[in-house]
């Protein structure tokens, strides 16, 4: 199994006390993972811990075979990430920024020119790329944040509660754009939300944590039955 994402024995305390524990997982290349979990429970921690914002206390986590901590450049290079809300200099245009950052990459002109044009179409904002970000909805807002995280060429796209805040539109069209990805372009997804309708839609694994503990890790059809169908009660069902 190619594997994309490992964590072993990942633990993160502040003051002595746990905020992340122990945490084993193997997400495997092509899976759209939910991360689920209270509020509190660690789950931007977790994504800090992945993304090498924040040094574990113990453990290690590994992007694509590389260790977050020893080879943080070879790691990165495979993963775009949206921790929180994605920041923009609203007075510029989608096309604008996305050209600036671009160049962090180390694409030539015309190579940002053309790139620029790839991902703002993927997400579909071709049409609006030259308007100021300013004037853009929330939904398109978070497309052109994962337009960000597309000019890398990421293999793992890792989005902190994307679909908070959008409307039903919004977030049919960040469904569609995240199972585009995953399907067209083999993309692993590892996603956080308090929105399990949403995750239970296009899920294939579910993390579920607690007060940093996972309490499930596997297939997201391993944790219903005939009985439970429904995401929602079982998660409620779990926490009480
Ligand atoms: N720097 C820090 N120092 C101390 N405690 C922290 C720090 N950062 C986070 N915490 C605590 O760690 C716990 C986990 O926080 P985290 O933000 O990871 O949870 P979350 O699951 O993402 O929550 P939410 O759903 O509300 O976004 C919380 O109790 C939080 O108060």
């Amino acid at each position: 199994m190619d594997v994309i994402i490992e964590t072993k024995g990942l633990t993160k305390k502040v003051k002595g006390k746990p905020l992340v524990d122990d945490i084993n997982v193997s997400i495997v290349r092509g899976e759209i993972c939910g991360l689920i979990g209270p509020n509190g429970a660690g789950k931007t921690t977790i994504m800090k811990l992945l993304t090498g914002l924040l040094v574990p206390t113990s453990g290690k986590v590994k992007l694509n075979k590389f260790d977050v901590n020893k080879q943080r450049k070879e790691a990165m290079v495979s993963v775009g990430a949206i921790i929180e809300s994605p920041i923009f200099f609203e007075f510029m245009t989608g096309r604008g920024m996305l050209q600036n950052l671009a160049r962090l990459h180390g694409l030539n002109k015309q190579e940002r020119q053309e790139k620029v044009v790839e991902v703002l179409s993927t997400v579909g904002l071709n049409g609006r790329g030259d308007e100021k970000i300013s004037t853009y909805s929330l939904g398109m807002k978070q497309r052109l944040g994962i337009a960000q995280a597309l000019l890398g060429d990421p293999e793992i796209i890792i989005l902190d509660e994307p679909a908070n805040g959008l409307d039903p539109m919004g977030m049919k069209e960040l469904r569609e754009l995240i199972l585009y990805l995953n399907k067209e372009k083999n993309l692993t997804f590892l996603i956080s939300s308090h929105l399990l309708d949403e995750l239970q839609k296009i899920c294939t694994t579910l993390i579920i944590i607690k007060q940093g503990n996972v309490l499930f890790y596997g297939k997201q059809d391993e944790i219903y039955d005939k009985s439970l169908t429904n995401l929602e009660d079982i998660f409620i069902g779990m926490m009480s």
